[in-house]
């Protein structure tokens, strides 16, 4: 019997494993995601986000586990018109206009928003008569984007939504996004942008889920710090808090989650000659924390 938790959850995920041949893309990944929701997964090249996604939306069969949207499965849950999704890559028609486009996707749907309410959600209300060929990467995006929701689904799922935009058009893409207002699914290689978009980060690596909250919660996961001293032929990674040691001209760069206790080991250990300790950014911080699951 299926419980009321799982039927009210927009994405429920049960011990989800995938491979291709040899390679173990995603292994053993249980995840909950509520109506309204706005969830960013995370995670290097490689980490199984692209597979996870896939199997969400029913287009890859999962080795083992089990896939619920809103209670039902991933083809139910897509001909009832409760999903929306953005491929990594995708084609548009060439010779058909946005306006074109978005009109058969209208017709297309049981229940859609107006054209005229998905091409102004997508801030392409001027270039409703322009041939999808002739979009830059950055409106072309955004139209992929006005397909996904003009069917109102309940949920969107977007893999990597951002790739390959400037900076000006990933701030009007997040815009976008942000006003659509129902449970989102989208999947990033940048932390800041996890940060700025979601209200909650999973973060995969080799397949796995190796930190799950609110930014403020996996910030602090990785909240770590470089010590770096003059070089000797210590064996500094068994040091308290050391998860990454780097050794620089005459210097061990030392990356840690606890620079305190690391500075104390290193006097302990008569090790302290030319300190100095930094703060790392977020992005390394983020590396950091995959680094030290391996
Ligand atoms: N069609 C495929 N055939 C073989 N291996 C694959 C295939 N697709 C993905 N893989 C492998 O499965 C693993 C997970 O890949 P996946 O694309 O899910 O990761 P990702 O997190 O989406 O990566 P990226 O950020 O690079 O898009 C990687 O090791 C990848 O090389």
């Amino acid at each position: 019997m299926r419980s009321y938790r799982e039927v009210m959850d927009a994405v429920a995920l049960e011990k989800l494993s995938y491979a291709y041949g040899t390679v173990q893309a995603v292994e053993d990944v249980s995840l909950r995601i509520a109506a309204g929701e706005v969830v960013a997964v995370l995670g290097p090249n490689g980490a199984g986000k692209s597979t996870t996604l896939l199997m969400l939306l029913g287009l890859l069969p999962p080795r083992t586990g089990t896939v619920r949207l809103f209670g039902r499965t991933p083809a139910a849950a897509v001909a009832a018109g409760q999903v929306g999704a953005m491929p990594q890559v995708g084609g548009l028609l060439p010779h058909a206009t946005v306006g074109d486009l978005l009109r058969f996707l209208h017709d297309v749907y049981p229940k859609p928003m107006p054209v005229a309410e998905a091409l102004d959600l997508a801030d392409l209300t001027e270039l409703a008569r322009r041939p999808a060929e002739r979009l830059s990467g950055g409106q072309a995006q955004r139209l992929r984007f006005a397909m996904a929701v003009i069917g109102r689904p309940d949920l969107l799922v977007l893999d990597e939504p951002t790739a390959a935009l400037d900076v000006s058009a990933r701030r009007a893409f997040w815009a976008a996004m942000r006003g659509y207002g129902r449970t989102v699914l989208f999947s990033t290689h940048y932390l800041e942008e996890a940060d700025a978009n979601a209200d909650r980060i999973v973060v995969l690596d080799r397949g796995r889920v190796i930190a799950d909250g609110t930014a403020a919660e996996v910030k602090r996961r990785v909240d770590v710090r470089t010590v770096s001293v003059a070089l000797t032929t210590a064996d500094y990674s068994v040091l308290p808090g050391v998860v990454a040691v780097h050794r620089r001209n005459d210097r061990a760069v030392l990356t840690t989650t606890d620079a305190d206790e690391t500075v104390l080991a290193l006097a302990a250990a008569g090790l302290l000659r030319d300190l100095e300790v930094g703060g790392a950014d977020l992005e390394s911080a983020f590396l950091a924390l995959t680094a030290r699951e391996a």
